[in-house]
Protein backbone atom coordinates (compact mmCIF):
# COMPACT_ATOMS: atom_id res chain seq x y z
CA UNK A 1 0.00 0.00 0.00
CA UNK A 2 2.08 2.69 -1.27
CA UNK A 3 -0.41 5.30 -0.64
CA UNK A 4 0.12 5.06 3.27
CA UNK A 5 2.44 2.68 4.52
CA UNK A 6 6.07 3.99 4.20
CA UNK A 7 7.61 0.60 4.48
CA UNK A 8 5.68 -0.33 1.19
CA UNK A 9 7.48 3.03 -0.73
CA UNK A 10 9.99 2.85 -2.86
CA UNK A 11 13.22 3.47 -1.27
CA UNK A 12 14.76 4.97 -4.64
CA UNK A 13 13.45 7.75 -6.09
CA UNK A 14 11.19 7.77 -9.04
CA UNK A 15 13.97 9.71 -11.40
CA UNK A 16 16.36 6.93 -10.90
CA UNK A 17 14.01 4.21 -10.87
CA UNK A 18 12.97 4.70 -14.08
CA UNK A 19 16.10 5.74 -15.30
CA UNK A 20 17.21 1.72 -14.53
CA UNK A 21 13.95 0.72 -16.43
CA UNK A 22 15.33 2.41 -19.49
CA UNK A 23 18.83 1.41 -19.14
CA UNK A 24 18.05 -2.62 -18.78
CA UNK A 25 17.65 -3.12 -22.28
CA UNK A 26 14.56 -3.70 -24.29
CA UNK A 27 12.04 -1.78 -24.44
CA UNK A 28 10.38 -0.03 -21.39
CA UNK A 29 6.80 -0.44 -22.45
CA UNK A 30 4.63 2.12 -20.24
CA UNK A 31 1.10 2.69 -21.12
CA UNK A 32 -1.02 5.35 -20.15
CA UNK A 33 -2.81 5.50 -16.59
CA UNK A 34 -5.18 8.90 -16.48
CA UNK A 35 -6.12 8.47 -12.63
CA UNK A 36 -5.01 6.57 -9.61
CA UNK A 37 -7.75 3.49 -10.46
CA UNK A 38 -6.09 2.83 -13.81
CA UNK A 39 -2.70 3.24 -12.20
CA UNK A 40 -3.75 0.45 -10.03
CA UNK A 41 -5.59 -1.65 -12.89
CA UNK A 42 -1.67 -1.59 -14.96
CA UNK A 43 0.47 -2.53 -12.02
CA UNK A 44 -1.63 -5.34 -11.43
CA UNK A 45 -1.65 -6.28 -14.96
CA UNK A 46 2.43 -6.39 -14.54
CA UNK A 47 3.49 -2.84 -16.22
CA UNK A 48 6.16 -1.29 -13.85
CA UNK A 49 5.91 2.14 -15.35
CA UNK A 50 3.09 4.32 -16.19
CA UNK A 51 2.71 7.97 -18.52
CA UNK A 52 0.26 10.66 -17.51
CA UNK A 53 -0.59 12.25 -20.57
CA UNK A 54 -1.56 15.81 -21.11
CA UNK A 55 -4.79 14.71 -23.82
CA UNK A 56 -6.04 12.45 -21.24
CA UNK A 57 -5.62 15.01 -18.19
CA UNK A 58 -7.45 17.37 -20.24
CA UNK A 59 -9.98 15.39 -21.84
CA UNK A 60 -11.30 13.56 -18.52
CA UNK A 61 -11.45 17.23 -17.17
CA UNK A 62 -13.68 18.09 -20.34
CA UNK A 63 -10.89 20.06 -22.03
CA UNK A 64 -9.44 19.64 -25.37
CA UNK A 65 -5.49 19.08 -25.03
CA UNK A 66 -4.24 22.87 -25.93
CA UNK A 67 -2.11 23.55 -23.24
CA UNK A 68 -4.69 25.22 -21.05
CA UNK A 69 -4.19 23.00 -18.30
CA UNK A 70 -1.74 24.07 -15.05
CA UNK A 71 1.29 23.08 -13.01
CA UNK A 72 -0.77 22.29 -9.88
CA UNK A 73 -3.56 20.85 -12.13
CA UNK A 74 -1.30 18.03 -13.27
CA UNK A 75 0.07 17.82 -9.78
CA UNK A 76 -3.19 16.71 -8.78
CA UNK A 77 -2.81 13.52 -11.72
CA UNK A 78 0.44 13.12 -10.67
CA UNK A 79 0.37 12.37 -6.81
CA UNK A 80 -2.41 10.12 -7.44
CA UNK A 81 -0.92 7.94 -10.00
CA UNK A 82 2.46 7.64 -8.63
CA UNK A 83 1.19 7.30 -5.04
CA UNK A 84 -1.77 4.79 -5.91
CA UNK A 85 0.82 3.04 -7.67
CA UNK A 86 4.31 3.62 -6.89
CA UNK A 87 5.22 3.06 -10.30
CA UNK A 88 7.60 5.68 -11.99
CA UNK A 89 5.86 7.92 -13.68
CA UNK A 90 6.70 9.87 -16.98
CA UNK A 91 4.46 12.98 -17.08
CA UNK A 92 3.68 15.01 -20.03
CA UNK A 93 4.88 18.56 -19.44
CA UNK A 94 3.52 20.13 -22.98
CA UNK A 95 5.69 23.47 -23.65
CA UNK A 96 6.57 23.42 -19.96
CA UNK A 97 3.87 25.91 -19.22
CA UNK A 98 6.12 28.75 -20.15
CA UNK A 99 9.71 29.45 -20.63
CA UNK A 100 13.15 28.83 -18.53
CA UNK A 101 11.77 29.57 -15.63
CA UNK A 102 8.30 27.87 -15.94
CA UNK A 103 10.22 24.65 -17.08
CA UNK A 104 11.79 24.83 -13.56
CA UNK A 105 8.95 25.48 -11.58
CA UNK A 106 7.56 22.43 -13.38
CA UNK A 107 10.07 20.02 -13.00
CA UNK A 108 10.45 20.94 -8.93
CA UNK A 109 6.50 20.51 -8.56
CA UNK A 110 6.25 17.28 -10.64
CA UNK A 111 9.14 15.82 -8.96
CA UNK A 112 8.06 16.59 -5.19
CA UNK A 113 4.54 15.39 -6.29
CA UNK A 114 6.66 12.24 -7.26
CA UNK A 115 6.96 11.65 -11.00
CA UNK A 116 9.93 9.89 -12.58
CA UNK A 117 10.44 11.51 -15.47
CA UNK A 118 9.10 14.35 -18.00
CA UNK A 119 8.71 15.66 -21.14
CA UNK A 120 8.67 18.66 -22.99
CA UNK A 121 8.06 19.95 -26.31
CA UNK A 122 9.33 22.57 -29.19
CA UNK A 123 5.95 23.64 -29.95
CA UNK A 124 4.56 27.07 -29.66
CA UNK A 125 1.06 27.88 -27.77
CA UNK A 126 -1.80 26.96 -27.92
CA UNK A 127 0.02 23.78 -28.62
CA UNK A 128 -2.15 20.90 -30.28
CA UNK A 129 -1.59 16.97 -30.18
CA UNK A 130 1.39 15.75 -31.84
CA UNK A 131 -0.69 14.24 -34.60
CA UNK A 132 -2.59 17.05 -35.95
CA UNK A 133 -1.91 19.52 -38.50
CA UNK A 134 -0.57 23.32 -38.36
CA UNK A 135 1.46 23.06 -35.63
CA UNK A 136 3.56 25.88 -34.65
CA UNK A 137 7.40 25.41 -33.59
CA UNK A 138 9.15 26.80 -31.14
CA UNK A 139 12.83 28.21 -32.00
CA UNK A 140 15.02 25.49 -31.39
CA UNK A 141 17.64 27.40 -29.29
CA UNK A 142 14.47 28.48 -27.12
CA UNK A 143 13.37 25.03 -26.56
CA UNK A 144 17.25 24.25 -26.20
CA UNK A 145 17.00 26.33 -23.01
CA UNK A 146 14.28 25.07 -21.57
CA UNK A 147 15.99 21.42 -21.74
CA UNK A 148 19.04 22.89 -19.48
CA UNK A 149 16.37 24.22 -17.40
CA UNK A 150 15.19 21.67 -16.71
CA UNK A 151 17.92 19.40 -16.57
CA UNK A 152 19.31 22.33 -14.14
CA UNK A 153 16.38 22.06 -11.47
CA UNK A 154 16.19 18.51 -10.97
CA UNK A 155 17.45 16.20 -8.90
CA UNK A 156 16.38 12.81 -10.43
CA UNK A 157 13.67 13.37 -13.31
CA UNK A 158 14.46 12.03 -15.88
CA UNK A 159 14.25 14.62 -19.00
CA UNK A 160 12.87 13.53 -21.82
CA UNK A 161 12.41 16.35 -25.14
CA UNK A 162 10.08 15.81 -27.47
CA UNK A 163 10.33 17.56 -30.98
CA UNK A 164 7.24 18.11 -32.94
CA UNK A 165 9.43 19.03 -36.03
CA UNK A 166 8.93 16.03 -38.54
CA UNK A 167 6.11 17.82 -40.05
CA UNK A 168 6.78 20.87 -41.42
CA UNK A 169 10.80 20.22 -41.07
CA UNK A 170 11.06 16.81 -42.34
CA UNK A 171 13.43 14.07 -40.98
CA UNK A 172 16.49 16.62 -40.96
CA UNK A 173 15.07 19.32 -39.01
CA UNK A 174 13.98 16.43 -36.64
CA UNK A 175 17.31 15.22 -36.29
CA UNK A 176 18.91 18.47 -35.49
CA UNK A 177 16.64 19.75 -33.39
CA UNK A 178 16.98 16.40 -31.15
CA UNK A 179 21.01 16.66 -31.55
CA UNK A 180 20.92 19.98 -30.20
CA UNK A 181 18.53 19.30 -27.56
CA UNK A 182 20.71 16.31 -26.15
CA UNK A 183 23.82 18.99 -26.50
CA UNK A 184 21.37 20.87 -24.10
CA UNK A 185 21.05 17.67 -21.44
CA UNK A 186 17.70 15.76 -22.67
CA UNK A 187 18.54 12.00 -20.97
CA UNK A 188 16.07 11.12 -24.31
CA UNK A 189 14.28 11.87 -27.03
CA UNK A 190 10.78 11.65 -28.43
CA UNK A 191 10.35 12.24 -31.96
CA UNK A 192 6.48 12.75 -32.34
CA UNK A 193 4.53 11.94 -35.30
CA UNK A 194 6.56 9.97 -37.25
CA UNK A 195 4.41 8.57 -40.12
CA UNK A 196 6.18 5.09 -41.59
CA UNK A 197 8.58 2.60 -40.70
CA UNK A 198 11.11 3.84 -42.74
CA UNK A 199 11.10 7.56 -41.04
CA UNK A 200 11.03 5.72 -37.60
CA UNK A 201 14.15 3.51 -38.42
CA UNK A 202 16.33 6.32 -40.08
CA UNK A 203 15.56 8.39 -37.14
CA UNK A 204 16.95 5.91 -34.88
CA UNK A 205 19.97 5.66 -36.72
CA UNK A 206 20.81 9.17 -36.79
CA UNK A 207 20.41 9.06 -33.06
CA UNK A 208 23.12 6.69 -32.24
CA UNK A 209 22.98 5.92 -28.34
CA UNK A 210 20.70 8.17 -27.79
CA UNK A 211 17.35 6.43 -25.64
CA UNK A 212 14.33 7.19 -28.29
CA UNK A 213 10.84 7.24 -27.03
CA UNK A 214 7.98 5.77 -29.28
CA UNK A 215 4.17 6.86 -29.33
CA UNK A 216 1.73 4.63 -30.55
CA UNK A 217 -1.67 7.10 -30.12
CA UNK A 218 -4.27 5.26 -31.72
CA UNK A 219 -6.14 7.17 -34.66
CA UNK A 220 -3.08 9.54 -34.85
CA UNK A 221 -0.35 9.61 -37.75
CA UNK A 222 1.98 7.07 -37.11
CA UNK A 223 1.14 3.53 -38.00
CA UNK A 224 0.57 0.40 -35.83
CA UNK A 225 3.86 -1.49 -34.39
CA UNK A 226 3.80 -3.86 -31.12
CA UNK A 227 6.17 -2.80 -28.93
CA UNK A 228 8.81 -5.57 -30.06
CA UNK A 229 8.34 -3.73 -33.63
CA UNK A 230 9.30 -0.33 -32.36
CA UNK A 231 12.47 -2.08 -30.07
CA UNK A 232 13.78 -3.43 -33.42
CA UNK A 233 13.74 -0.30 -35.04
CA UNK A 234 15.50 1.20 -32.10
CA UNK A 235 13.39 2.71 -29.52
CA UNK A 236 13.46 2.61 -25.76
CA UNK A 237 10.50 3.44 -24.32
CA UNK A 238 6.80 3.20 -25.91
CA UNK A 239 3.76 4.80 -24.64
CA UNK A 240 0.29 4.31 -25.46
CA UNK A 241 -0.77 7.61 -23.94
CA UNK A 242 -4.95 7.65 -24.27
CA UNK A 243 -5.92 4.08 -24.57
CA UNK A 244 -7.31 3.63 -20.90
CA UNK A 245 -9.24 7.14 -21.36
CA UNK A 246 -10.14 6.07 -25.00
CA UNK A 247 -11.26 2.65 -23.95
CA UNK A 248 -13.19 4.15 -20.69
CA UNK A 249 -14.95 6.84 -22.39
CA UNK A 250 -16.33 4.98 -24.92
CA UNK A 251 -17.88 2.31 -22.47
CA UNK A 252 -19.17 5.63 -20.11
CA UNK A 253 -21.10 6.94 -23.44
CA UNK A 254 -22.89 3.58 -24.07
CA UNK A 255 -24.54 3.46 -20.24
CA UNK A 256 -25.63 7.20 -20.20
CA UNK A 257 -27.30 6.10 -23.66
CA UNK A 258 -28.52 3.17 -22.28
CA UNK A 259 -30.02 4.48 -18.88
CA UNK A 260 -31.22 6.62 -20.63
CA UNK A 261 -33.23 4.65 -23.10
CA UNK A 262 -33.98 2.19 -20.31
CA UNK A 263 -34.14 4.40 -17.34
CA UNK A 264 -31.66 1.23 -15.72
CA UNK A 265 -28.54 0.27 -15.62
CA UNK A 266 -29.27 -3.45 -15.62
CA UNK A 267 -28.86 -3.78 -19.20
CA UNK A 268 -24.89 -2.69 -18.34
CA UNK A 269 -24.29 -5.35 -15.16
CA UNK A 270 -22.21 -7.39 -17.44
CA UNK A 271 -19.96 -4.45 -18.10
CA UNK A 272 -19.70 -3.62 -15.16
CA UNK A 273 -16.53 -3.70 -12.50
CA UNK A 274 -18.41 -5.61 -9.51
CA UNK A 275 -18.28 -3.72 -6.44
CA UNK A 276 -15.79 -7.04 -4.87
CA UNK A 277 -13.80 -5.97 -7.90
CA UNK A 278 -13.24 -2.52 -7.29
CA UNK A 279 -12.78 -3.10 -3.64
CA UNK A 280 -9.77 -6.42 -4.83
CA UNK A 281 -8.32 -3.48 -7.13
CA UNK A 282 -8.43 -1.13 -4.44
CA UNK A 283 -7.41 -3.61 -1.40
CA UNK A 284 -10.05 -2.56 0.93
CA UNK A 285 -9.18 -5.32 3.06
CA UNK A 286 -5.93 -4.29 3.85
CA UNK A 287 -6.51 -0.68 4.30
CA UNK A 288 -8.90 -2.11 7.09
CA UNK A 289 -6.99 -4.15 8.74
CA UNK A 290 -3.95 -1.83 8.68
CA UNK A 291 -6.67 1.00 10.33
CA UNK A 292 -7.18 -1.82 13.25
CA UNK A 293 -4.14 -2.91 13.51
CA UNK A 294 -3.15 0.71 14.71
CA UNK A 295 -5.93 1.07 16.62
CA UNK A 296 -4.86 -2.05 18.48
CA UNK A 297 -1.39 -0.74 18.87
CA UNK A 298 -2.23 2.53 20.56
CA UNK A 299 -4.58 1.14 23.42
CA UNK A 300 -2.80 1.78 26.50
CA UNK A 301 -2.55 -1.00 28.44
CA UNK A 302 -3.79 -1.21 32.07
CA UNK A 303 -2.06 -0.67 34.64
CA UNK A 304 -2.13 -3.83 37.49
CA UNK A 305 -2.16 -1.61 40.17
C1 LIG B 1 1.28 12.12 -26.34
C2 LIG B 1 0.26 13.20 -26.26
O1 LIG B 1 0.91 14.44 -26.18
C3 LIG B 1 -0.59 13.08 -25.00
O2 LIG B 1 -1.06 14.12 -24.54
O3 LIG B 1 -0.81 11.97 -24.54
C4 LIG B 1 -0.70 13.21 -27.49
C5 LIG B 1 -1.50 11.96 -27.66
C6 LIG B 1 -2.70 12.09 -28.55
O4 LIG B 1 -3.31 13.17 -28.62
O5 LIG B 1 -3.08 11.09 -29.17
C7 LIG B 1 0.11 13.56 -28.73
O6 LIG B 1 0.30 14.77 -28.96
O7 LIG B 1 0.58 12.66 -29.43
Amino acid sequence: MPYLVASDLPSEPAGIRFRALVERGGIAKIPGAHNGMAALQARAAGFEALYLSGAAMTASMGLPDLGMITVDEVAFFVRQVARASGLPTLVDGDTGYGEALNVMHMVRTFEDAGAGAVHIEDQLLPKKCGHLNDKKLADARDMAAKVAAAVKARRHLYVIARTDAAAREGIEGAVARAKLYVEAGADAIFPEALTSPEMLREFAARMPGVPLLANMTEFGRTPFFTADEFQQMGYRMVIWPVSSLRVANKAQQKLYATLQRDGSTKAMLDEMQTRAELYDVLQLERFEALDASIIRTVIPQQNPD
